[in-house]
């Protein structure tokens, strides 16, 4: 039978996620009512900027005072679309301690401090959903907390963040400059508010710190991630890349160590070959690879950003948390119990492409080949384009080694009088 009192919903921050919620919240009232058996209500709407016109959304609802809105005690569900550590952390917890479940897109938060925000949901009984926080409207949150929760997961891999993804298309393929696509980004609602948090890798990295968590039922921070972004990411890498019949993708790779005992997580730009999955994904579009003991290969794919998108996956967990309600029940909490330690870049083995200008004379070659066998780098090619001036481009792509022989092999590379400079280091992935 179908239940008379409505549940009020609380949406914090009417921004780009924000009101997209709104929108559908009332353009699909009807449906969403027979989907949860309820009526789901906005009840409030707290926004920084009052005054700001906003299209179907009624003014008294309306207010300044998030905080007194998380405590009226009569709000079923907050969903919390205002971004960053504070007042958001706050927010929730406030919000947890007034009877309230909450829906939340923040990946920094989770990332940062998710251990207070799961503790306080436990604490009282509720639910903490965040399915909009990794990948947009790519479901990803709910097959690892729900429908993978029975497998080992062993490998997450893939694209996570819809502005670098869209930049380093645009640089690839549109002869677009990195400002200029940046730009475009921000105005299509792809970016942070701090667009820093995209192309320096933190938005990313969050994600990974997430994925890993919940992949592998352990604790992994945001500090926990090797971060790099795109910012160092020139022309010259991404022609270098094709001429090598690859392209160049930020990568999130998050990985169970072979004795099972740590993990770890990355985020840093890669090169994948052109014939990879990851490579035809373009735009804001975001793909990740799930590679679980009996499951197999699970790819992931969709729109990884964008207010539409991101309100999709919120309004999915809003049902979610609604039906739990009326039914007394409770979604996932979280799954830390592994405990497992997460291991420092260093121990990471993978392949590298490094580009090198020598001088163009005899022995060089024979010398830096030299470098790579000390360090126990074994070289899988090598190609040399001779330029002007007695100088050479050398391209070494190395077999899989661990980031910390990579490193001392770079140390003692830039030490040789022949080597002028090193030109650029990416690792290569998904061969
Ligand atoms: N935009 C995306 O594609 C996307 C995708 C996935 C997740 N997210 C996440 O969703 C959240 C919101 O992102 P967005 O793109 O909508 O950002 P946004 O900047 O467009 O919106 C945030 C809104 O919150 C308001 N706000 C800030 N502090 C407030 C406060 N104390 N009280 C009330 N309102 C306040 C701001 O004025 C702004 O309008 C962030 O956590 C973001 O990481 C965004
Ligand atoms: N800024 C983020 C939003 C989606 O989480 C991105 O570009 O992927
Ligand atoms: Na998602």
């Amino acid at each position: 039978m179908m239940r008379t009192r409505p549940l009020k919903v609380a949406l914090l921050g009417c921004g780009v996620v924000g009101s997209e919620v709104a929108r559908i919240m009332t353009a699909h009232a009807d449906d969403l009512t027979a989907r949860i058996g309820a009526p789901a209500e906005l009840a409030g709407i707290a926004v920084r900027r009052p005054d700001r016109v906003r299209a179907g959304i009624p003014r008294e609802l309306i207010t300044t005072d998030a905080t007194a809105l998380v405590k009226r005690g009569d709000i079923d569900v907050v969903v919390e679309v205002i971004g960053g550590i504070e007042p958001a952390r706050t927010l929730i917890t406030t919000a947890f301690q007034h009877g309230a479940s909450v829906v939340s897109a923040n990946k920094a938060l989770l990332a940062e401090d998710g251990v207070t925000l799961h503790a306080a949901a436990e604490q009282h009984g509720a639910d903490l959903y965040f399915e909009a926080a990794v990948a947009g409207a790519i479901p990803l949150v709910r097959p690892l907390r729900e429908s993978l929760v029975g497998d080992k997961v062993n490998r997450v891999l893939g694209i996570v963040n819809g502005t670098t993804n869209f930049i380093l298309d645009r640089m690839d393929t549109g002869g677009t400059g990195y400002s200029e696509a940046l730009d475009e980004a921000m105005a299509l609602g792809y970016a942070e508010a701090d667009p820093t948090a995209d192309v320096e890798g933190f938005d990313a990295a969050a994600k990974a710190a997430i994925l890993a968590g919940i992949a592998f039922h352990t604790r992994v921070r945001l500090d926990d991630v090797h971060r790099e972004g795109i910012t160092e990411v020139t022309a010259g890498d991404m022609a270098s890349a094709r001429r090598m019949g690859r392209t160049v993708k930020l990568l999130a790779i998050c990985e169970r160590a072979e004795d099972g005992r740590s993990v770890t997580a990355r985020v840093h730009p890669a090169m994948i070959p052109l014939d990879h999955p990851l490579a035809s994904v373009r735009e804001a579009y975001n793909a990740v690879f799930v590679e679980a003991e009996a499951a197999g290969r699970l790819m992931f794919y969709g729109p990884g950003a964008g207010g539409a998108p991101t309100a999709s996956a919120v309004l999915g967990d809003l049902v979610a948390v609604c039906r739990n309600k009326l039914n007394g029940a409770r979604g996932p909490g979280e799954s830390a119990y592994s405990r497992l330690a997460v291991s420092p870049m260093g121990e990471v083995v993978t392949r590298y492409h490094v580009n090198l200008d020598v001088a163009d004379k005899p022995g060089v070659l024979a010398q830096v080949a030299a470098v790579f066998n000390e360090h126990g780098v074994s070289i899988e090619t090598v190609h040399q384009q001779v330029r002007d001036g007695g100088e050479a481009s050398l391209v070494v792509v190395t077999h899989r080694a661990s980031d910390a022989a990579l490193t001392s092999t770079v140390d003692a590379l830039r030490r040789l009088d022949t080597v002028r400079g090193v030109a650029g280091i990416m690792r290569v992935e998904g061969e």
